[in-house]
């Protein structure tokens, strides 16, 4: 199997999947927890880490500040930190990394000089805006490209002392952005949203967590405001808990070849949102009518790939700020899920519904997928072909962005690909 290869057809395996697979880390808590260590002064070990695009172009972002990270295995980072992030030579990258591009746009605002902060032409349509304006209210001299990237920041040391709104209704990684940042500032800083609404709040519990780990004093106020005290960061030893995003086509691989995969790691260990979302899919095929994918928004592309092979339709509302991650994953999964079958998936304003067709296991539907650069949209339309024959997924190595060995660990559980040039 080539993971470079155009395409990759699926061979529906026609049986029950069973055999152990752990996930690869978290991407979320390994780049909170690259940055947190950088920012501290001395030496952190992370273990359980993920090494994927993700967290490399944190990581290489981190060292082009002067941070010593050294990969001592697979899922090690050494993290070597002075306090103080240096300014780089030149512009960062971040590829289409959310959580590097919004975390590092706050975090080099420390920085005394001028940082511009960039990414791929997909992360240059994803808003930034709120952020940007956010930071702007505390006086740095900081500009973006109308509301996305990239981002020249004209730092001049250190937050100060006081109190920052933020609207954090696109993305709930503006907040975790300011949080981490605020820590680093010359006295207590308090966060409070704006807006009612955020999606995955339980992202927030996980920066306020790996905050905590690497010392920092964070209070929660109420429902939408933090105080942050200016303790800095201590280096720390971290453990990185597998990634419950990846977990989601793990279990979706179960229930829908009726299998048992070990993930090593049971459902309720985990702290990430998506973990919400095996209770959903332990129940396929009987998914409710309306799944609310706001607080496990990541989990949705698997759900709804699931939810066509359910035995009743499925709504998927909340996921407005689906259309602002890697694509527009509403639009993207009505018009993938169409292509195996028309009518399968439409939108219906921001909300998804998935028409269920159970007789769809089985069947041999020569279909190519189009996955958009969407790793998401990659391993989830995978599942589509365990139950159904001619699936082809394009652009399989997408995956790389959180998980790079997802094909091989579907082909250790005995799945079969043909490569497609
Ligand atoms: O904070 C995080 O680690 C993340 C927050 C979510 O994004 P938004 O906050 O942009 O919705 C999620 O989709 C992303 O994969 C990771
Ligand atoms: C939205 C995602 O990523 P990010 O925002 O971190 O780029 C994701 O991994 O599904």
């Amino acid at each position: 199997m080539d993971a470079r290869a155009n395409g990759l057809t699926i061979k529906a395996p026609g049986r029950p999947l069973t055999g152990r697979v752990t996930p690869p880390g978290s991407k979320s808590i390994t780049n909170r927890a690259l940055l947190l260590a950088a920012l501290a002064r001395g030496t952190s070990r992370l273990t359980g880490a993920l090494k994927s695009d993700d967290t490399k172009l944190m990581a290489q972002a981190l060292r082009a500040m002067g941070v010593t990270i050294d990969e001592p295995d697979a899922t090690s980072f050494t993290v070597t930190g002075t306090g103080r992030l240096r300014a780089p030579a030149a512009p960062l990258f971040l590829g289409n990394a959310g959580t590097a591009m919004r975390f590092l746009t706050a975090a080099v605002t420390m920085i005394d000089g001028t940082v511009v902060v960039d990414g791929d032409a997909h992360m240059r349509k994803r808003p930034i805006g709120p952020l940007v304006q956010a930071l702007r209210s505390l006086g740095i001299d900081i500009a973006d490209s109308n509301g996305y990237p990239p981002v020249t920041v004209h730092g001049r040391g250190p937050f100060s002392a006081g109190r920052v709104e933020i609207d954090g209704g696109l993305s709930s990684q503006y907040i975790s952005a300011l949080l981490m940042a605020a820590a680093c500032g010359t006295g207590p800083v308090e966060v409070a949203l704006t807006g009612s609404e955020i999606g995955a709040r339980g992202y927030v519990d996980l920066t306020v967590a790996a905050m905590r780990a690497f010392g920092a004093e964070v209070e929660q106020l109420d429902e939408a405001a933090w105080r942050v005290q200016p303790t800095g960061y201590r280096a720390a030893d971290f453990t990185v808990e597998p990634d419950a995003s990846a977990a989601t086509y793990l279990w979706g691989a179960e229930v829908l070849t009726g299998g048992a995969i070990d993930l090593g790691v049971p459902a309720d260990a985990f702290t990430q949102p998506d973990a919400k979302a095996q209770a959903l899919i332990a129940a396929f095929p009987h998914l409710p009518a309306v799944i609310d994918g706001s607080q496990m928004q990541d989990a949705v592309p698997t759900l709804a790939v699931l939810a066509a092979f359910n035995r009743t339709p499925v709504r998927f509302t909340g996921i407005a700020n689906l259309r602002v991650k890697e694509c527009d994953r509403v639009s993207a999964l009505a018009t993938e899920l169409s292509r195996i079958r028309p009518g399968l998936g439409r939108e219906d304003g921001d909300d998804l519904i998935v028409a269920s067709d159970p007789d769809l296991a089985g069947q041999v539907l020569p279909t190519r997928i189009e996955t958009y650069a969407d790793h998401r949209i990659a391993m989830s339309f995978a599942l589509a072909g365990l139950k159904i024959g001619g699936i082809t997924i394009l652009d399989p190595g997408c995956v790389a962005k959180t998980y790079p060995g997802f094909w091989d660990a579907l082909a250790s559980l005995g799945v079969t690909y043909d490569t497609v040039d």
